[in-house]
């Protein structure tokens, strides 16, 4: 029989983030975010659902890390809640804020696990949304004396940081797609948002080292990958630029000092144009020491004629999807983690996502979720491949560890190792949690 084995040194986790599972919204001094502003607007959330309770961690952090030492993980990655640290985003420091995750990181250094804390997941103050958002270039001073607030706490304690989840995310889903936080629909608002937050990850990068903190940073793009349908060019062009609209569009800059010149070509022909200013790029040099890769879903594609923002569909090839309806592509994650380590080098990855929704329920105390299990079992695969083919993997964290708030999804969609029932809040381990505990004892599984 086949085995699957991972070095005695890979990182084995899980991640969450801060809106997706704390609740406890309005405690301890804690500020409004855009994602409580868009939660609360009627028709923004499936259900009209809110994070609002969520999975109650913050109340429940001791018991959740409990459930994180069963599993046998070595690192947890946490998002911090901005508007717990400065309720307004800057001026007048919440200490309370800053204690609860004190608290949060001194439990998990006590249960022998590595925390990976992301500064920004998601969940802008909302007073300054109300100034423009990552649209006013003031923002990105804010982030950055924010960071400079968690380093200088944190110094010795978190030794790996990322400093922003899902830059695509940020910008256009939100911006453009306008399904996220704050919902807008404007291709040149967020391109500009996409600039404003490659300047801020450099110039948060450039702080770090400045102040000399010890440990690693980097950032978390989620990438996917896109096999072209046919050889011909228009297939392989069409596949490229939605590749890059995810990938090298916010990689390049940080990692080779510029913007991929065909996607600027097809932003302009668009009438959508980046205002560039002097140093913008030199910031968002700064060298990170690893890239954190969210990776769920890739597919077949073609070109069509102004078919969406790059001329470009998806072929629906019979693949398997999840419960989000994602198609389920394990050989898109070897493809595209092989693609970044011969574009940007040997540079350490670090899987900071990788999961599956499956919705499946507690049955006479158990979550029966073989479909996540085979999921994770796929995907570790091709990381193995990854490793046999000299790819710089350095862990894997699971999205994710608990059942949470799904963004515009609501509590719909599962994603957890753990499920939650959001109206006692009982967390119960599925099968996955057992089998992702087995394969962590063993770094690795029989096939
Ligand atoms: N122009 N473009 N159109 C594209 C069509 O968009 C339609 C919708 O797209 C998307 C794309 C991506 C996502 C997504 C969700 N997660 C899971 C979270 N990751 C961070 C963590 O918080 C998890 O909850 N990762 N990615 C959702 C919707």
């Amino acid at each position: 029989m086949a085995q699957i084995r991972f070095p005695e040194d890979f990182h084995w986790g899980a991640a969450t983030a801060a809106y997706q599972i704390e609740g406890a919204w309005k405690d301890d001094g804690r500020g409004a975010s855009i994602w409580d502003t868009f939660s609360h607007t009627p028709g923004k959330v499936k259900n009209g659902d809110n994070g609002d309770v969520a999975c109650d961690s913050y109340n429940r952090y001791k018991e959740d890390i409990g459930l994180m030492k069963d599993l046998g993980i070595t690192m947890y990655r946490f998002s911090i809640a901005w508007p717990r640290i400065f309720p307004d985003g800057t001026g007048e420091l919440n200490l309370k804020g800053l204690e609860y995750y004190s608290n949060l990181v001194d439990e998990l250094l006590a249960a022998g696990i590595e925390p990976v804390c992301t500064l920004y997941h998601w969940d802008l103050p909302q007073t300054l949304q109300d100034c423009g958002g990552w649209e006013n270039r003031d923002t990105i001073d804010a982030f950055v004396a924010y960071s400079e607030i968690i380093f200088r706490e944190f110094a010795g304690r978190i030794k790996y940081w990322i400093t922003l989840n899902e830059p695509w995310c940020i910008s256009f889903l939100s911006n453009y797609v306008g399904i996220h936080a704050p919902g807008n629909r404007d291709l040149q608002l967020a391109v500009t948002i996409s600039h404003h937050l490659l300047i801020a990850h450099g110039r948060t990068v450039k702080r770090f080292r400045e102040l000399g903190i010890e440990g690693q940073i980097g950032f978390a793009p989620n990438v996917t990958w896109l096999e072209p349908y046919s050889n011909r060019k228009e297939d392989v062009d069409a596949c490229r630029r939605g590749v890059a609209y995810f990938l090298e569009w916010f990689m390049d800059p940080v990692l080779l000092g510029t913007y991929p010149q065909f996607m600027l070509d097809w932003f302009a022909a668009k009438g959508v144009n980046l205002e560039i200013q002097d140093g913008d790029m030199q910031d968002m040099r700064y060298s990170i020491d690893f890239i954190g890769i969210n990776y769920y879903t890739g597919n077949v594609g073609r070109y069509k004629q102004d078919e969406g923002l790059f001329d470009y569909e998806d072929i629906d090839t019979g693949y398997a999807k999840t419960d989000f309806d994602w198609f389920i592509c394990p050989d898109g994650f070897y493809n595209v983690l092989c693609y970044i380590t011969q574009r940007y080098g040997n540079i350490p990855l670090l899987i900071t996502e990788n999961g599956a929704c499956y919705n499946d329920e507690v049955e006479e105390g158990c979550v029966n979720d073989t479909r996540r299990i085979q999921y994770l079992k796929q995907h570790l695969i091709q990381l193995n491949r990854c490793l046999e083919s000299g790819v710089n993997l350095i862990g894997y964290l699971t999205w994710s560890l608990l059942d949470n708030f799904e963004w515009a999804e609501g509590y719909g969609k599962r994603f957890g190792l753990i499920h939650v029932d959001f109206q006692t809040l009982t967390r119960t381990r599925k099968n996955s949690f057992y089998w992702y505990k087995e394969v962590i004892c063993k770094s690795g599984f029989d096939l």
